[in-house]
């Protein structure tokens, strides 16, 4: 378990103070894929580098299972920090090693047998699915194969956690999708706890079981995935679920009120729209609908319509609460 409590962090320079990170109070079971998801400068990173004490806490504690490491020594944190592996969105690899060479780097500083490095980087190897390009330099990788690397050195250590900064941001969706994978995979099987730094919310949903949201430094929601999407609250998840559609259905809009439905799961399948319809007496216009799937449940969105009389309206609108539908009423095209 990860546990950050009142964690701070002020930056000074130029005699100038900011403060990046406030007050941040986190939980993160042993296990868990777990996102901080934010917009540019919102302190991901720092949050992040604060968990390895790359960045030095200006108040607060984090703990590691019973270990407050910001309490730790030098020697005692290099010793510790083998149980916290780390990648980058730029690979950091050394690019005069070969990819074999890169793997075995924490191996061989930390004196460890050179026939036990070379059966451990070998199965690290195959797990990344890079044996054929142990003999490569990483100028004659793809990006997917570098991070692909970068994976197996973070893994050579045997670490209990991994934190991932903004990991996939400079990868092409496709190989995004196999890093991701490479992660889960990594995360079923040696039950390695992910913690990931993204501005991309299919990062997040594809990968995340967990998410905390940074605004301005601050904790601004966290929880499951799945109830962040599903019921945004802060600003942030707002804007990363908002529809595209929702600025140019408000134009196309003349009358009646527009409404953005939000369902989980089984509400998916259920005619709950078209019995509204029935029963009351109101006309509904669908704008834009989206079905998604988040952690293997179906979330969807639609953007409906309703015209009729102010009081059919009002009574549509409870129906649907009624349902357990989470309904919010779109003003100039923004919930
Ligand atoms: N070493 C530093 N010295 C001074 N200010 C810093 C330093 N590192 C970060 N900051 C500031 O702290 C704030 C948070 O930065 P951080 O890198 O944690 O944000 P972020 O959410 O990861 O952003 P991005 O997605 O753009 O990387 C920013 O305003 C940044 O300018």
């Amino acid at each position: 378990m990860i546990k950050i409590i009142n964690l701070s962090k002020t930056y000074e320079q130029d005699n100038e103070k900011f403060e990046a990170l406030k007050n941040i109070n986190l939980s993160i079971a042993d296990g868990d894929i777990f996102g901080i998801m934010g917009l540019s400068g919102a302190g991901k990173s720092s949050l992040l580098r604060c968990i390895n004490l790359l960045e030095k806490p200006t108040s607060g504690n984090v703990f590691i299972d019973d270990t407050d490491i910001t309490k730790l020594n030098g020697k005692q944190l290099r010793n510790f920090r083998k149980n916290i592996g780390m990648i980058f969105q730029q690979f950091n690899l050394l690019m005069n090693l070969t990819v074999f060479e890169n793997i075995a780097f924490p191996l061989k500083i930390s004196n460890v047998n050179k026939s036990i490095i070379d059966e451990k980087v070998n199965k690290l190897l195959q797990i990344v699915d890079l044996k054929d390009k142990k003999n490569s330099y990483p100028s004659q990788l793809s990006g997917g194969q570098k991070q692909r690397v970068a994976i197996a050195r973070a893994l050579a250590s045997d670490p209990k956690i991994i934190l991932c900064d903004e990991a996939t941001s400079a990868l092409d969706p496709q190989t995004t999708l196999s890093i991701l994978n490479l992660l889960r995979s990594i995360n079923e099987e040696y039950k390695i706890t992910i913690i990931v730094v993204t501005h991309e919310m299919s990062v997040i949903k594809n990968l995340c079981k967990n998410v905390a949201v940074i605004e301005d430094g601050q904790i601004a929601e966290k929880g499951s995935v799945v109830e962040v999407f599903s019921n945004p609250k802060s600003k942030t998840s707002k804007k990363f679920t908002e529809d595209i559609f929702l600025s140019s259905s408000r134009r196309i809009v003349s009358d009646g009120k527009l409404l953005k439905i939000t369902f989980i799961g089984d509400d998916a399948q259920k005619p709950i729209i078209s019995n509204m319809v029935k029963n009351f007496n109101v006309d509904a216009n669908i704008i834009t609908g989206n079905i998604d799937v988040v952690q293997n449940i179906q979330l969807g969105s639609l953007i409906i319509n309703l015209s009729g009389e102010k009081e059919d309206i009002k009574k549509a609108e409870n129906y649907l609460k009624e349902h357990k539908l989470t309904v919010e009423v779109i003003e100039n095209g923004i919930c």
